[in-house]
């Protein structure tokens, strides 16, 4: 898997998938599994862009699951290509969606695949139906655990906290969660 800072990436065509991913859980896994089997499909490289710190991390000081060297190695077993990481700071925060969307277009995404909550620019001012308006956009339904609730990065940390690490583990299907929070 090849790393690049954001901006520094040009790719004739690739499927792209966008997010913070803190924890590379269940449903941050197939989102990427998912869009491997498109970029599989049409013979284009997988590319991921995440954020370094994540978002949350940096504007509420929550609890970080995976620092980004764990994150990218876990992007890696996955088959990613190419990760971008943007250095995520109060600069990087204000920059708004049109200069995000430009950005995207030196990837030439034929598809981006991303959850139905995804949410980008400052302030979070773009959306879904923002991103639709350059990019043939692609939405996986939310991926829930068996009790039915939708598994996040904000609900493993609050397993966490509250010392349930095995549930935490079966949220986030790496086996590495035990004795680092
Ligand atoms: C250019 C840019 C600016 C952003 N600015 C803000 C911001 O001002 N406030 C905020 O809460 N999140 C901001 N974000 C983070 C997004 O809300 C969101 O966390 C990010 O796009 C990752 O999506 P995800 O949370 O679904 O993983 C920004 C994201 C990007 C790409
Ligand atoms: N359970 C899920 N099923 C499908 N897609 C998901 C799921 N969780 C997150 N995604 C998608 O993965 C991308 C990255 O999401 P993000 O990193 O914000 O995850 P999160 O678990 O929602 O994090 P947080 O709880 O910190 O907000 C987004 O496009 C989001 O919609």
């Amino acid at each position: 898997m090849r790393v690049h800072a954001a901006g520094t990436c040009k790719l004739h065509a690739s499927v792209l998938t966008i997010g913070a991913l803190d924890g590379v859980h269940r449903g941050h896994q197939a989102l990427v599994c998912e869009a491997r089997k498109r970029a599989l499909a049409l013979g284009v490289p997988l590319v991921v862009y995440t954020f370094d710190p994540p978002p949350r991390v940096f504007f509420q000081q929550a609890l970080q699951l995976t620092t980004v060297e764990e994150k990218l190695c876990r992007l890696e077993q996955l088959s990613v290509e190419h990760a971008i990481v943007a250095s995520f700071d109060a600069a990087y925060s204000t920059r708004d969606e049109s200069a995000f969307l430009t950005e995207l277009q030196d990837l030439n995404p034929v598809e981006i695949w991303v959850g139905p909550d995804f949410r980008f620019g400052s302030k979070r001012g773009g959306d879904i139906g923002t991103l639709r308006e350059s990019f043939s956009v692609k939405v996986l339904d939310s991926i829930r655990c068996s009790s039915g609730e939708i598994i996040s990065s904000s609900r493993i940390r609050s397993l966490l906290m509250q010392n349930c690490h095995l549930q935490a583990e079966q949220l986030l299907g790496w086996q590495t969660v035990q004795g680092k929070a």
